[in-house]
């Protein structure tokens, strides 16, 4: 079943005018259309400055598109009843990259964990502390750390609390926004197979933003290219491309060893 479709988004933003000058207006996403199924995984890629965080924050409902429309489940984000908009904002979650800047430094983790419980539901104490042992568990870490600041935290741990709180209300549909870059490569690893396991158990869809094609692809069940505000390419399970844009990416992902260089042309995905 469709679970989210984006259609003809487009965003122009207005650039400073300058004495005498009135002030222009930039396309930075141009005539976007997609969808995408319950369950399934979309990665995103492009360069730096192709779009892909704008078209993540539209999709979520942070910013307007200047044209175009995004519905979620059938629902229009932008014109929702506030009844649909509690709804969509359970079902629709993000975990940004910069994970120690989504947190209020002064709560401990279990009262960040417990907040989309005391803003939704109407559990006791106990069920939440349950609640937030459950979550701590899902992103396998130790229930004894609720009692930490997130200053405690290494960057991993932050990044598993915050997919720990994505997850918290059960949501349809997670948005990851360079949710891994900052990680180092065996941490990235780790989340990323983290991520595959909470998709197959809670029939999660994901929609996976980021500049590097390696990590997408192991996510990803097919790709959308961005270059310039527009979507170029959509590379499926085959791995076969034909876009300028997806060789240049393609050519930035390091081989592991010299020898395999020669080798690197010959496959992708
Ligand atoms: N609030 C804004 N006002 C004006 N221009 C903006 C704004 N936000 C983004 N842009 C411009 O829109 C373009 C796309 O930016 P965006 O952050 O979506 O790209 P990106 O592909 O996510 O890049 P990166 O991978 O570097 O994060 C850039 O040229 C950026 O300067």
């Amino acid at each position: 079943m469709t679970l989210l479709e984006v259609k003809n988004i487009e965003k122009h933003y207005a650039q400073r005018p300058f004495i005498f000058k009135r002030g222009q207006e930039t396309p930075v996403l141009q005539k976007v259309t997609f969808s995408l199924q319950e369950g399934e995984c979309l990665g995103i890629v492009g360069q730096s400055g192709s779009g892909k965080s704008t078209l993540g924050r539209i999709i979520l409902g942070i910013e307007r598109p200047t044209n175009g429309e995004v519905l979620f489940q059938g629902i229009n984000l932008y014109n929702a009843t506030n009844k649909h908009k509690k709804m969509i904002r359970r079902d629709l979650q993000a975990v940004f990259q910069n994970s120690y800047h989504s947190f209020n430094p002064e709560q401990t983790i279990f009262e960040i964990l417990e907040e989309p419980f005391l803003n939704f539901e109407h559990f006791s104490k106990s069920e939440r502390q349950h609640k937030v042992r459950e979550l701590l568990d899902c992103v396998e870490l130790e229930s004894t750390m609720a009692q930490n600041y997130p200053s405690q935290l290494s960057g991993g741990q932050q990044q598993r609390v915050n997919i720990a709180r994505a997850l918290a209300l059960n949501p349809k549909l997670i948005v990851l926004d360079e949710a891994i870059s900052s990680l180092d490569m065996i941490l990235q690893k780790h989340i990323i197979q983290l991520l595959q396991t909470l998709q197959k158990d809670l029939q999660l869809a994901y929609i996976f933003i980021s500049h590097d094609l390696q990590a997408t692809r192991f996510l990803s069940d097919r790709i959308l290219v961005m270059q310039h505000g527009q979507l170029v390419e959509e590379i499926g399970k085959d791995g076969a491309y034909q876009h300028p844009a997806s060789q240049e990416l393609y050519n930035a992902i390091l081989p592991l060893h010299p020898r395999e260089r020669n080798n690197k042309n010959k496959g992708f995905l």
